[in-house]
């Protein structure tokens, strides 16, 4: 236990001198010197680095805020003390009113006139007079004059003063009520601190040095809101991730596992009736592996079955593409273009029992060969459902839609026909962006060809409707950002994760600020308040 004692006059005319030093400086220096464990008996001894003296008011300050902090402890001892008055300081410097008065006395008979001694003393002369006759000093000869009476005299007024000076009291109780009178010693409220560090832990010097018997601990604080913890922070990214997963748990959907980036090509395009020379299988568009460049771990049965669509338009009613398909172009590794390739797969898994409606979805991320901008990066995340059911329709893939992008807040939906090799009809999706005042285009859709489906071993009756889009573009929208590059990739750091703000989707697909999370405190109840229907992820 290390203790400091400190004095506090709670006289500020004497504070003058003091250096100020800043809080946080004062706080240091008191913290250190406990660690230290020095001793400082009295204030004087805590000096600020210039060597000044503390400003002691400062000093109470902070040791308030530390103690409120369960960092030291104090107790504070009243005290009297006298202090001299600023005449009082005076006279213990030069001397009292009645020495003086003495000294202007010349020794001898004819003294000195008392005309005089007021022209030589000023005020002094009057007060000392009558201080000095008392003491039997002087005496009256005539009317007119004074003389000395003693040859030499003690100026006890002095030397008490300068008593109460050094000491800030006097042993003589009466002095002080005289002096007090007099007006040239004055008493204060003083108080001095016994401040002690509490120890949180007991630590192993304090085991060994038995320290831990006397030390004084920090008592638990059971109400105390503890600090929320820095980590688990969500990036705005996986935010927006969550509330997409929600929404597909919400309508009954399986998640998909796409924890791997890299797929054979097989997986990616073939299986998905995606003829080998198209453009998209092109390097420029496509990453391809080095090492392994390949792998032939595709079910061989299903590669036959697709070779012949491709050919051909095998089982179906199709006429294919008339070329000829190589298993060497199906092997080759690259970096899934799409999540629809976890699906082909998922579709080939769920064909392999007797057949079952089945709703999948994943959000993960995939790699495209693309030049980077503001806009767009060589990686980004796919949202992408699958729902396979006999007799589904276009019609049900619409409605489905519909509500699904409601969940999600945005109203207005359209739908553009569009191309893919592996759906048909297809159809891309438009959102209205009262912002920009013009229909974005949001995802792409379609049915699923029996083409692909045939060859997976579905029955021809069963129908698969699916839809994809960039996890990227809702985010931005929502968090207000406009670089894409602050959103993935390498930059992103933590203060952005932790502060982030946090928007909803207005109605109309507006980004509107809701709040900002900040230090784990969550602001954003207040705002959730004020807005109806909020989608709020945090
Ligand atoms: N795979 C398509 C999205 C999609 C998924 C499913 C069906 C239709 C389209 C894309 O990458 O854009």
């Amino acid at each position: 236990m290390f203790v400091v004692t400190v004095e506090c006059a709670l006289d500020t005319s004497t504070q003058t001198f003091a250096t100020m030093t800043s809080a946080e400086d004062l706080q240091t220096l008191v913290l250190t010197t406990l660690d230290k464990g020095g001793h400082i008996h009295d204030s004087k001894d805590l000096t600020a680095l210039d060597g000044q003296p503390l400003d002691q008011l400062n000093l109470l300050g902070v040791l308030n805020s530390l103690k409120s902090r369960d960092m030291v402890d104090y107790d504070t001892i009243d005290r009297e003390i006298w202090v001299l008055t600023d005449e009082g300081r005076d006279l213990a410097d030069t001397g009292s009113h009645e020495a003086r008065v003495f000294s202007a006395v010349p020794p001898g008979d004819d003294g000195i006139a008392i005309a005089e001694l007021q022209n030589l003393l000023g005020e002094a002369a009057k007060i000392g007079q009558g201080k000095a006759f008392k003491n039997r000093w002087i005496n009256k000869k005539g009317t007119t004059h004074l003389v000395r009476t003693v040859e030499s005299i003690v100026d006890q007024t002095q030397v008490d003063l300068r008593e109460i000076r050094d000491t800030q009291t006097h042993k003589d109780a009466k002095v002080l009520v005289e002096l007090k009178k007099r007006k040239l010693v004055d008493k204060r409220s003083n108080f001095s601190l016994t401040i002690e560090k509490q120890a949180t832990d007991i630590t192993f010097e304090m085991l060994q040095t038995g320290e831990w018997k006397t030390a004084s601990f920090k008592k638990y604080n059971f109400d105390a809101v503890g600090l929320a913890p820095q980590g688990g922070h969500l990036h705005p990214l996986m935010k927006v991730r969550e509330e997409f997963r929600h929404i597909f748990f919400e309508m009954g959907f399986e998640e998909m596992p796409t924890n791997k980036f890299v797929e054979s090509s097989f997986w990616n395009f073939d299986a998905l009736f995606q003829p080998q020379q198209h453009p998209a299988r092109d390097s420029h568009d496509t990453f391809f592996l080095k090492d392994p460049a390949t792998s032939d771990r595709f079910p061989a049965d299903l590669a036959e079955k697709v070779k012949r669509t491709h050919e051909n338009g095998g089982d179906t009613t199709s006429t294919g593409y008339n070329y000829r398909w190589k298993r060497e172009e199906a092997e080759k590794l690259i970096l899934r273009t799409h999540t629809t390739a976890v699906s082909s797969y998922m579709l080939y898994k769920l064909a392999q029992e007797e057949f079952r409606p089945a709703k999948y979805f994943s959000i993960d991320r995939v790699f495209r060969n693309e030049s980077v901008d503001a806009t767009h990066l060589a990686e980004f995340h796919q949202v992408e459902g699958v729902i396979a059911d006999r007799g589904l329709t276009l019609g049900d893939l619409i409605g489905f839609m519909d509500v699904f992008f409601k969940k999600m807040g945005i109203e207005r939906i359209r739908f553009k026909p569009a191309y893919n090799p592996y759906t048909e009809p297809s159809m891309e999706i438009f959102s209205y962006h009262p912002g920009l005042k013009q229909w974005v285009e949001i995802g792409n859709s379609g049915m699923f060809r029996p083409e692909m489906l045939i060859p997976l071993g579905l029955p021809p009756d069963v129908r698969v409707i699916a839809w994809g889009l960039g996890l990227e573009r809702p985010t931005m929208i929502k968090y207000g950002i406009s670089n894409i590059r602050d959103l993935l990739g390498h930059k992103v750091n933590l203060a952005m994760i932790k502060d982030y703000p946090i928007c909803r989707f207005d109605k109309k697909m507006g980004r509107e600020l809701v709040g900002v999370v900040q230090d784990g405190e969550n602001v954003v109840e207040e705002a959730r308040e004020k807005l109806e229907k909020v989608t709020v992820v945090n």
